[in-house]
């Protein structure tokens, strides 16, 4: 599973240490994947055109005219520029998918075939390539070459229809949803097809072909069998759920003015509710009952949270074992002291900006846990070490190809 075990540098731990991925892609979703790869040890290489590079680079805030976000996005990866406009960018860029284990590609079809970074292409390059496509409408589809966004991803699912107040519009949720769960999904299908690669000895390459809509699609569940069963389209329904499995589950603002969500979603935990606001146990001892009594319930708790300040409802919902949080900002976050215990919040020494403060790696593994040994690179920052000691390439090749802005 790890290719030639050349020793490539990287964080030289994590569960996918050895793996050698090349990214193709551009802006969120592809590179989202490429990003939950490198955090667990692989080394991603993440190919940019030469000049601006990856437009995520200028995405989000900015300190000193240094752009932040990418500091994030880019993180644990290696940057190499490379033309694909020019024919001897095509060939390196074949020879960087001989090299890897797992090709991410984003660009739209017509690209890919003018520059065989396609399925048939890649798999005649490198027969056990795990290749992971990620497009608007999928490979398959009759809009196959058409641009698409996460937005638009998000949009279609059917989340953004059951986001949001009854009486209000549609939301989107406050980052990039549908990017960022189709890179994790990604991320997830390059796992399953690594498994199978590792245990049949005739593997002979995978296509993973995922379409920006279908993650958020398929975390939905229940929405598309009730329109098939029982006729009837799921609605928006402010913080609660349009079904309640929940007798318990809304944000309430405290005397304070925060919001705070409560959720109990057992018989224990909404009892344990009812006996907080002095309701009798005994109304609320089975689900009928409770599901009867569950707006008694939500108004009982709006009307007990306004009465108190954030601090003194979350210290009385912890004695009563009532499961809610503060609506947490980015303050809130750094602020935590579960956060802290964790070690979700690193800090990581940037050529730019110094130590900044940004999201551990996520999820912990006990024994052999991934790790962030540097933020996003400047853009072409590793070109000599991959394209010379990891492909090969001579020193005044390399001369050549920058003098030809190939790379
Ligand atoms: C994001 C896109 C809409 C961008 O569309 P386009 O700008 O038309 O680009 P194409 O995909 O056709 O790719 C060709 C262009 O890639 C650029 N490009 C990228 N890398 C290179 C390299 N290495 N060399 C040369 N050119 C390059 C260059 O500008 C090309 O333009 P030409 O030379 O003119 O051809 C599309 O790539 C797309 O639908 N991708 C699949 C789904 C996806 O990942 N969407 C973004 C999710 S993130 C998101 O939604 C968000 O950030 O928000």
């Amino acid at each position: 599973m790890t290719g030639t075990g050349q020793d490539t540098g990287g964080s030289g731990q994590g569960q996918l240490r050895g793996l050698k991925v090349v990214e193709f892609a551009h802006v969120v979703a592809g590179p989202m994947a490429g990003s939950m790869l490198a955090d667990q040890g692989a080394d991603v290489v993440h190919v940019e055109a030469p000049g601006a590079g990856d437009a995520a680079r200028a995405m989000g805030p900015v300190r000193d005219g240094v752009p932040l976000w990418f500091k994030v996005a880019g993180r644990n990866k290696r940057s190499v520029t490379l033309d694909l406009h020019h024919a001897a960018g095509r060939e390196i860029a074949h020879r960087l998918v001989a090299w890897a284990d797992v090709v991410i590609v984003t660009l739209r079809a017509g690209r890919l075939r003018d520059w065989e970074l396609d399925w048939e292409a890649v798999h005649r390059i490198n027969p056990k390539a795990i290749l992971l496509q990620i497009s608007g409408f999928g490979a398959t589809s009759s809009r196959a070459n058409e641009p698409g966004f996460g937005k638009m991803g998000e949009a279609r699912s059917g989340v953004v229809h059951l986001t949001g107040f009854p009486d209000g519009p549609p939301v989107h949720t406050g980052f990039s949803h549908g990017d960022a769960v189709t890179g994790l999904m990604g991320a997830y299908a390059v796992l399953a097809a690594l498994h199978r690669r590792a245990n049949d000895p005739g593997f002979d390459g995978e296509w993973i072909d995922l379409a920006l809509f279908e993650p958020l699609y398929r975390l939905i569940e229940w929405q598309i069998i009730t329109y098939d069963q029982l006729g009837t389209v799921p609605e928006r329904a402010g913080n609660q759920l349009a079904v309640a499995p929940a007798a318990v589950i809304n944000t309430y603002r405290s005397g304070d003015g925060e919001w705070i969500t409560v959720t109990s979603a057992t018989l224990r935990s909404v009892r344990n509710v009812a006996r907080l606001l002095g309701l009798p146990e005994e109304d609320y001892a089975t689900s009928a009952q409770q599901h009867e009594g569950r707006e008694t319930l939500d108004k009982g708790l709006r009307e007990w949270v306004a009465a108190r300040t954030t601090d003194e409802c979350l210290a009385e919902f912890a004695r009563a074992e009532v499961v809610a949080s503060r609506v947490f900002t980015a303050a809130d976050i750094v602020a935590d002291p579960v956060y802290a215990e964790r070690g979700d919040i690193i800090t990581v020494d940037d050529a730019d900006l110094g130590p900044v403060r940004m999201q551990g790696v996520i999820p912990h593994f006990h024994r052999r846990p991934g790790k962030v040994w540097r933020t996003g690179p400047a853009l072409g920052q590793d070109n000599h070490l991959v394209y010379h000691e990891w492909l090969g390439l001579a020193e005044e090749e390399l001369a050549e190809l920058e003098q030809h802005g190939v790379i």
